[in-house]
């Protein structure tokens, strides 16, 4: 796109930050790609050391300044937006399925697919992931709520594997609150069977008060 030289800086700032937010998600997107086909290959020792040695190749094109640990990247939108590099809902994270999350009536529901990446017993997702995934879509309802808050205990129930390569709906709402508490539940069904509960959850999430908040997220912007 042709930016005019007379456009507020501001502006020109909003044009890269979706820029690289493109680029970001483009990346995630090859990487998961190339993720998910590292564990189906059967390819033999020899094409898996090339692969391995231009890997290392591509890695080390990623150079410049690297975040720091407890830094907040500007395309993050911790604590409320868009999470870039979450292991669960990030465009840019390999490690996300990722989880895409709109509002309904009285939570959120959350559609993903697992891969072979994601498993656990064969042919089924892993146990730590229906933990993650409702773990990340009970703490987003918190926040949805106006309530955000960090998970301090959180009750699985699998009631049934979750089958990989089948579309998934997941479920999180906010029961109630005490104070800083907020009472949460989840569920996990297949999009195909939404009324058949495979995964389900009970958790407790806790709003730290400000200044516990500032200390563990020193990077928080003064506006959150
Ligand atoms: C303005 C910015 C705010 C930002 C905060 C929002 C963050 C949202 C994050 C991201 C977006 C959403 C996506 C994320 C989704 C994934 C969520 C995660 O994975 S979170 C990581 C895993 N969880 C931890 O690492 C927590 C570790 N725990 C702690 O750091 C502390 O426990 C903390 C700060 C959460 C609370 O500590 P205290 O000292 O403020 O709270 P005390 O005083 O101990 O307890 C308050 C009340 O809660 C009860 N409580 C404590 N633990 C409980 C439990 N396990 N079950 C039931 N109640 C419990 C207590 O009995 C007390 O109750 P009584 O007020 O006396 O009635």
């Amino acid at each position: 796109m042709h930016t005019p030289l007379t456009e507020p800086p501001a502006e020109a700032g909003a044009d890269s930050l979706e820029d690289q937010k493109a680029a970001i998600t483009r990346l995630g997107h090859e990487l998961r790609t190339l993720v998910e086909t590292t564990v189906r290959t059967a390819a033999s020792p020899d094409t898996l050391h090339r692969v391995a040695d231009g890997v290392r190749q591509v890695t080390a094109q990623l150079t410049g300044r690297r975040r720091a640990r407890a830094e907040i990247p500007e395309v993050d939108g911790f604590p409320g937006g868009p999470r870039m590099y979450s292991p669960v809902v990030g465009a840019g994270s390999p490690l996300a399925p990722p989880v895409s999350i709109t509002p309904t009536d009285d939570g959120l529901i959350g559609h993903c697919t697992l891969g072979l990446a994601h498993e656990g017993p064969p042919g089924y997702g892993h146990g730590g992931m229906s933990a993650m995934l409702l773990d990340e879509l009970m703490g987003q309802a918190c926040t949805a709520a106006g309530t955000p808050g960090m998970t301090v205990s959180l009750q699985m129930r699998y009631h049934q594997p979750i089958p990989l390569e089948t579309p998934l709906r997941i479920l999180g709402r906010v029961t109630g609150t005490d104070n800083r508490k907020v009472f949460v539940t989840g569920t996990i069904t297949t999009e195909a069977d939404p009324s058949t509960r495979l995964v389900s959850a009970d958790g407790v999430f806790i709003a730290p008060d400000p200044d516990r908040a500032r200390a563990l997220f020193p990077g928080l912007r003064e506006e959150a």
